[in-house]
C-alpha cells in the first residue's frame, strides 16, 4: 500500500524546498467561504495559484481583508486581492461586491438553479474542471473559513471532503485544520510545531473503523476500533515531528493551529 505524505507547508511564511524524504510541494487552490477569514488568509492567498470565493465569501474578502492591513488603504488592498472566480447560488453576495469584482475581471458563475449542492461543492467541482492534470500537479485545495459558526455548514463542508475523497482538500479556521486520510493509503503527517499542534484528533467518518494503528501520538492506537458511541480519538497530543496512521477506513485528521490561544484568567 502506498504512503501519502501530509505537510502544512502553506502555513509557513515562505515556501521552502521540500526536505529530503518529503514529496514535492503542492499546487494550491484557495476557496474563501462566508465565515470570518482566518488571520493567515494573506499567506494562503500568496501560496495559491487559483483563488475562488464561494458566494458570500466574496463579502468577506471585500470587508475583512482590508482589516488585516490596518495601516494600508482599503481600496489598495481590495485591488490587490482580486479573486479569480466567484461561484455559488449568489444569495449571499452583496450587489456592490459583485459589481466591484465583476469590473475587476473576476469570473462570476451564478449557479442558483442548483439547490442540492453547497457553494463549496460548486467551487471544488470548478477547480477540478479547470485544473484537469491535478494528479501531476499534486493539487491541494485550501478552504478558509470552513469551521466554527453554523453546524450544518460545518458538516456540509466535511461532507465535501467525503464526496471528493480522492482530492486533497484541507478545511481551515484560525483554530484548527481538518483533512481526510483515505483508507486506500498509509499516512505520514509532518508536523510543523512552530505553527500547529500539539492537540489533535482522529475521527472515523461515515462508519465505524475496525482497525487503526498510529505512531507519534501521546495516546497511540494499536489495531483499535473507533466509532461514535464508542472510542473516537479526541484531545490527543502529537509527540514529535512525525505521525503515522494506517486504518481500514477513512478517518478525519484534525490538528490545532497556533497563535490564537486564549488564556483563561
Ligand atoms: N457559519 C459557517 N460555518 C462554516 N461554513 C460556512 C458558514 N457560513 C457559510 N459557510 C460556507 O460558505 C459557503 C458560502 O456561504 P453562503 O452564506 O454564501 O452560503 P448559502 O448557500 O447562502 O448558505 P445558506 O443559504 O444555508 O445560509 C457555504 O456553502 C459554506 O460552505
Ligand atoms: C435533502 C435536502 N436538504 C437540504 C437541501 C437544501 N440545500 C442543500 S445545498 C443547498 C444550496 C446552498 O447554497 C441547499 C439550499 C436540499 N436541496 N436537499
Amino acid at each position: 500500500m502506498g504512503v501519502f505524505f501530509h505537510s502544512s507547508d502553506f502555513l509557513l511564511p515562505s515556501s521552502t524546498s521540500s526536505p529530503a524524504g518529503h514529496p514535492p510541494s503542492s499546487t494550491y487552490a484557495l476557496v474563501l467561504l462566508n465565515q470570518r477569514l482566518p488571520k493567515f488568509t494573506p499567506l494562503l492567498w500568496k501560496h495559491a495559484k487559483l483563488r475562488l470565493c464561494a458566494d458570500g465569501g466574496a463579502n468577506r474578502v471585500f470587508d475583512e481583508l482590508p482589516l488585516l492591513f490596518p495601516h494600508q488603504d482599503a481600496t489598495d488592498i481590495r485591488n490587490s486581492y482580486k479573486p479569480d472566480v466567484i461561484r455559488g447560488d449568489m444569495d449571499s453576495i452583496r450587489t456592490e461586491v459583485l459589481d466591484f469584482y465583476a469590473k475587476q475581471g473576476t469570473k462570476i458563475f451564478d449557479e442558483s438553479e442548483d439547490q442540492d449542492t453547497t457553494d463549496l461543492h460548486k467551487c471544488v467541482a470548478y477547480i477540478l474542471q479547470s485544473m484537469p492534470n491535478q494528479e501531476e500537479s499534486n493539487l491541494c485545495i485550501l478552504v478558509a473559513g470552513a469551521l466554527g459558526g453554523r453546524f450544518d455548514h460545518e458538516m456540509g463542508n466535511i461532507n465535501v471532503l467525503c464526496r471528493f475523497s480522492s482530492t486533497r482538500i484541507i478545511l481551515l479556521s484560525d483554530d484548527c485544520l481538518i483533512h481526510l486520510l483515505p483508507r486506500t493509503h498509509h499516512h505520514e503527517i509532518h508536523v510543523h510545531s512552530s505553527v500547529e499542534g500539539p492537540h489533535c484528533g482522529l475521527i472515523p467518518i461515515g462508519m465505524p473503523s475496525g482497525r487503526t494503528t498510529t505512531t507519534g501520538l501521546q495516546w497511540d492506537l494499536t489495531d483499535s476500533e473507533m466509532k461514535f458511541g464508542g472510542l473516537v480519538s479526541t484531545s490527543n497530543i502529537v509527540k514529535g515531528e512525525k505521525v503515522t496512521v494506517q486504518s481500514d477506513s477513512d478517518l478525519l485528521w484534525t490538528i490545532s493551529l497556533k497563535g490564537n490561544e486564549t488564556k483563561a484568567f
